[in-house]
């Protein structure tokens, strides 16, 4: 039987998959793995299809015409990476002073940072700076740093600064700018202590100690000291989930033949509530915001105002928003990614590959390996049943038939979905970084894959993909401490791993984003697109053309809040891209099946819902007073029909006067809430608003215009407590 993807569209379908691998234009490795599937005998191609999962790197290194094309492709590989250049510093720092002496703080804090990012290690190149370029790039920047008015960034500059050894001569004006930095911050005791240390440090220099006499005479005792303003975290409404405890109470997880699991309502739902707050098992930051975004965190430097960039001590191409950024990566994946991160820019690699080798190199190989042999490799085998026993509101389980996917779950030898949450729970807070992705891996190596549709080439592609980044990592010494007679073992448990991240990274990841704004919160702003990421129990939401939840992202955190009221047992729907107030039903049918392998069946399908453009002003579907039933009729004064069509329950005319009414009450509180979101009170737009779509549904069914654009405008009002940056003009800057 054919395929949902092939029944639509095989090539585009083609074209989908192969997007979530590589560029289609940029990079080598397209041409590579497409030469690799030219070479392949196509019965080969169709037996390889077959092969087992976990045993596909093994088929295609059996196979003598692949190997002997790539073992040469393989052998050339050489770590490449921009790396420190102590010249390239020292030439950033003078146009930084430059700039700085002509008063552009923005473009001599960009070329400080740059002088700091390129400087090498102290001591590595004693030609230039005597060595300790770091120490005076980032002396130069606290002062660029001091002048933007961040004097506690610019003091954890100089702190550093004197670690690399910053020069003795130097000393007295060091802590001449520590007191400006403290007084800066509002701390005037430490300021004069400071200053008094410069002023014996100054020796015979009258001008100079007449100079701090006078700053230490400013000083003013009676300020604070600056803290950044507390952020609320955002609570789940209902309480967590015991056994699943970054999802609300008020949902479950289900299980459906043709739609795998998905969340739907346990409780009644209401708009605003907030149903999820999930962390990513692994998150990559797209590579055009290594420059802007710390790596680890997806800060945005701008937005640090405590803290200034740090820096990678081997290359210069990304930078970290604190040291404990900067420690986490480069004690783990960095230290594996760094050799070669140009060398994955210019294979064209995708970012879910980039997540599918970070999966690998966060969790090191011991880990690597014991996951491979629990989730990929493990011969053991459950009844099917077993595998949907816990799985809460599955009242046909007898009727379910099986699905291969599933069935592949239960021979890895998994356990349910809510006892693997509950295990995670109980024992994440005493685990290091390692046996956390441990424990999780178990959520993770259970998410669909669609294995059983995957053709033959599109494995291959994956497989070779798969080995040319485990080259890199052999190459990088992710597997020195592998004893040797198990080192062959070793690379083929992660080539299958990279293998089956690459699988269900194309199902399962999720976008991040920001929220950019000018001056005012709403007006001009948009979501922009900085990095992807995989989360455990945020991928277990199906989607619908209407959606139910609105995603945003807090750090690398991810959000979902209610958009519209739920009853229980309804589901609980993500929007996968394809909406349909943007995209019209052929188009967002062909779009799901080729990129994520199913046909979409939501109300807004089956009864082709107009996108906005089509859409109308005009009477409102209203409900079918039986609040059981699915169906709706059009208030047209005319011709209201006297019974439902679906259940021939009888409508009467008074009830309908009454919630034409309501629709028209909700119209007026969703400008209400358009005006408060003029004016900037995005918590009372949400009230508002919230109160208003609840109200609309329970009259009346989409489609319908105005609801539809207060659900948008709901969304923005989320995405403020989410990423935002603020981005100011010129004179907002000054000011
Ligand atoms: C992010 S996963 C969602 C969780 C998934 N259902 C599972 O069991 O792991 C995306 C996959 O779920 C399935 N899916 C999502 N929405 C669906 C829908 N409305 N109808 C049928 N299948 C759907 C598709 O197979 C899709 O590739």
């Amino acid at each position: 039987m054919p395929h949902i993807s092939e029944e639509i569209d095989p090539t585009y379908a083609a074209a989908c998959s192969d997007v979530t691998l590589c560029s289609s234009s940029k990079g080598f490795f397209k041409s590579l793995a497409d030469e690799m599937v030219a070479i392949s005998d196509v019965g080969w191609l169709q037996t390889f299809e077959n092969v087992d999962e976990g045993k596909k790197v093994n088929a295609v290194l059996e196979n003598k015409e692949i190997m002997d094309a790539l073992t040469e492709v393989l052998s050339r590989i050489q770590p490449l990476h921009r790396g420190k250049d102590a010249r390239v510093s020292y030439e950033r720092r003078l146009a930084a002073a430059a700039a700085l002496q002509a008063g552009d703080l923005t473009k001599a804090l960009s070329l400080a940072s740059q002088a700091v990012f390129r400087a090498p290690m102290t001591g590595v190149d004693e030609v230039i700076d005597s060595g300790v370029s770091l120490a005076i790039a980032l002396w130069l920047r606290s002062e660029v740093l001091l002048k933007c008015g961040r004097p506690t960034a610019a003091l954890e500059d100089l702190k550093m600064a004197l670690k690399e050894r910053l020069p003795a001569k130097m000393r007295a004006q060091y802590y001449w700018r520590m007191g400006h930095c403290y007084k800066g911050a509002g701390e005037p005791t430490r300021a004069k202590v400071s200053y008094e240390l410069a002023g014996r440090l100054l020796g015979t220099n009258e001008e100079a100690k007449a100079q701090l006499a006078e700053d230490v005479a400013t000083l003013d005792y009676n300020v604070q000291p600056k803290h950044p303003p507390d952020k609320t975290d955002i609570c789940l409404t209902g309480g967590a989930k015991l056994n699943v405890p970054s999802m609300s109470k008020l949902l479950k997880i289900s299980e459906e033949e043709h739609k795998g699991r998905f969340a739907v309502a346990n409780s009644s739902i209401r708009t605003g509530d907030v149903l999820l707050k999930d962390s990513p098992y692994a998150a990559c930051l797209l590579s055009d915001y290594y420059g802007s975004h710390c790596l680890h965190c997806f800060k945005r430097f701008e937005d640090c105002l405590d803290e200034a960039p740090v820096w990678c001590p081997k290359c210069s191409g990304v930078a970290f928003c604190c040291v404990k950024c900067k420690d986490t990566a480069v004690n783990t994946y960095h230290a594996y990614e760094c050799p070669f991160l140009d060398l994955f820019l210019g294979s064209g690699m995708s970012v879910l590959t980039h997540i599918a080798l970070r999966m690998v190199t966060q969790a090191g190989l011991n880990t690597c390996v014991s996951i491979y042999g629990k989730y990929i490799n493990s011969n053991i085998r459950t009844v099917e049943g077993a595998t949907l026993n816990d799985i809460e509101g599955v009242a046909k389980k007898s009727k379910i038939k099986s699905r291969r996917e599933r069935l592949n779950r239960s021979k890895r030898g998994q356990k349910s979905f809510e006892n693997l949450q509950e295990e995670v729970a109980n024992k994440e807070n005493e685990m290091s970084l390692e046996e956390k992705l441990e424990v999780k891996a178990s959520q993770i190596y259970s998410l669909c894959t669609h294995s059983e549709q995957r053709k033959g080439g599109d494995y291959l592609k994956r497989v070779v993909m798969a080995l040319f980044l485990t080259e890199c990592l052999k190459k990088s010494a992710f597997f020195k401490d592998c004893e040797k007679e198990n080192i062959q073992n070793a690379y083929i448990a992660v080539a299958e791993l990279i293998v089956r991240n690459l699988q269900l990274l194309q199902f399962n990841a999720h976008e991040i984003y920001e929220t950019v704004r000018g001056s005012h919160m709403f007006s001009g702003s948009k979501p922009v697109y900085i990095a992807v990421g995989i989360y455990p129990t945020g991928a277990l939401f199906n989607h619908e053309c209407y959606p139910a939840v609105s995603r945003y992202f807090e750090g690398r955190d991810i959000v979902l809040r209610a958009t519209r009221p739920l009853s229980p047992g309804e589901v609980v729907s993500e929007n996968y891209g394809p909406h349909f107030m943007t995209r019209i039903l052929k188009d967002r049918q062909r779009s799901l099946a080729c990129r994520y392998w199913f046909k979409c069946e939501c109300v807004t399908c089956k009864e082709d819902w107009p996108t906005m453009k089509q859409m109308k002003s005009g009477p409102p579907y209203l409900r079918c007073p039986n609040m059981s039933c699915g169906g709706k009729f059009r208030a047209i004064p005319q011709s209201i029909p006297f019974k439902c069509s679906q259940c021939s329950t009888d409508i009467d005319k008074n009830l309908v006067r009454i919630n034409v009414e309501n629709v028209e009450r909700c119209i007026t509180l969703y400008q209400e809430g358009a005006k408060l979101m003029d004016e900037e009170k995005p918590e009372d737009a949400i009230a508002v608003m919230a109160k208003a779509i609840d109200l609309y549904h329970e009259v009346a069914r989409g489609p319908h215009l105005e609801t539809h654009l207060a659900q948008e405008a709901l969304r923005s009002c989320y995405a403020i407590n989410g990423n935002v940056h603020v981005v100011r003009t010129e004179q907002e800057e000054k000011a």
